[in-house]
């Protein structure tokens, strides 16, 4: 199997370009690329699809080879993919994923390869019944006590088309994202688990973020999740509506907008190609 290996702000993925190449079995094939030690080493696979409704198509597996709906740091690697491989020519294009068809835009560097990517990736779902989340359906949960062991955390919940917990934190390099990250990841509340965000509030326009993900463990970025973020610190009136959003492995310009999406803006990078025998 032919692959590319991308990242954007540190979230690594296995990319294929299912145009050429077949992929049988994508959620035993993404535990096996996803290896660190026995096979590539990422954070899942995900592959480019042709698509009917869209210009490409993308499906996403986290490395324990459970399926994703989305995946925000991997649509820009996509779309990056798409237009360096000659996909497609346009700079603004659409993609069908999980949560829908995106409309991104494409920006390109002096070697007319793309290097950043703005993506609308629609507005935050909030009710219990479109996370999904236990408890009154039409119901949202905002600032909501969850109790841990024996902490009590202060819960907000959005899907951006994957479900995601955001929790604020005074010092969130300290804490402890791999205690707690899998206990609320797999708590009773989250019938399809939960992506798990950890940040700290740096000033009405910055914050900072871990992210504990559904299915991978730390990761050092997640856009989904970061889109989250952006909407759980205006609705809880701790920042403005655009923000700098610092991840552990690089940064992403975040705006709620006025028309009610959520627009994220960052990095893609592809790191090298290969093949690897199945
Ligand atoms: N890192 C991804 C999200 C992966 C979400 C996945 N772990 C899930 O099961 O929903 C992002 O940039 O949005």
């Amino acid at each position: 199997m032919r692959f590319t290996k991308m990242q954007g702000a540190g979230n690594d993925y296995v990319y294929v370009n299912c145009f050429e190449e077949k992929v049988e079995d994508p959620a035993a094939v993404a535990v096996k690329v996803s290896n660190r030690n026995f096979g590539i080493g990422s954070d899942g696979l995900i592959l480019i699809m042709p698509s009917d409704k869209a210009d490409v198509r993308m499906r996403m597996f986290n490395s324990d080879g459970s399926e994703s709906e989305m995946c925000g740091n991997g649509i820009r690697c996509v779309a990056k993919y798409a237009y360096d491989h000659g996909i497609v020519s346009k700079k603004e294009i659409t993609a069908e994923t999980g949560a829908g068809i995106l409309t991104l835009q494409l920006f390109t560097g002096d070697d007319n390869k793309v290097n950043k990517v703005r993506v609308n990736m629609g507005p935050p779902r909030l009710t219990r019944a479109e996370i999904p989340m236990q408890g009154e359906p039409a119901s949202q949960v905002i600032n909501q006590p969850l109790n841990i062991m024996h902490t009590t955390f202060n819960i907000t919940c959005a899907s951006m088309g994957n479900p995601h917990c955001v929790i604020f934190v005074e010092d969130v390099e300290g804490f402890a994202v791999e205690k707690y990250g899998p206990l609320i990841e797999n708590h009773e509340m989250f019938p399809r688990r939960t992506n798990v965000e950890f940040v700290q509030v740096i000033s009405r326009t910055e914050v900072r973020q871990r992210t504990w993900e559904r299915g991978a463990g730390e990761t050092l970025a997640c856009g989904t999740g970061s889109s989250a973020v952006t909407a759980a610190c205006v609705l809880n009136g701790l920042t403005e509506k655009k923000i700098l959003n610092h991840l552990s492995g690089g940064d992403l310009e975040m705006e709620w907008s006025e028309d009610g999406n959520i627009y994220m803006t960052g990095p893609a990078v592809e790191v090298f190609s290969g093949e690897i025998a199945l």
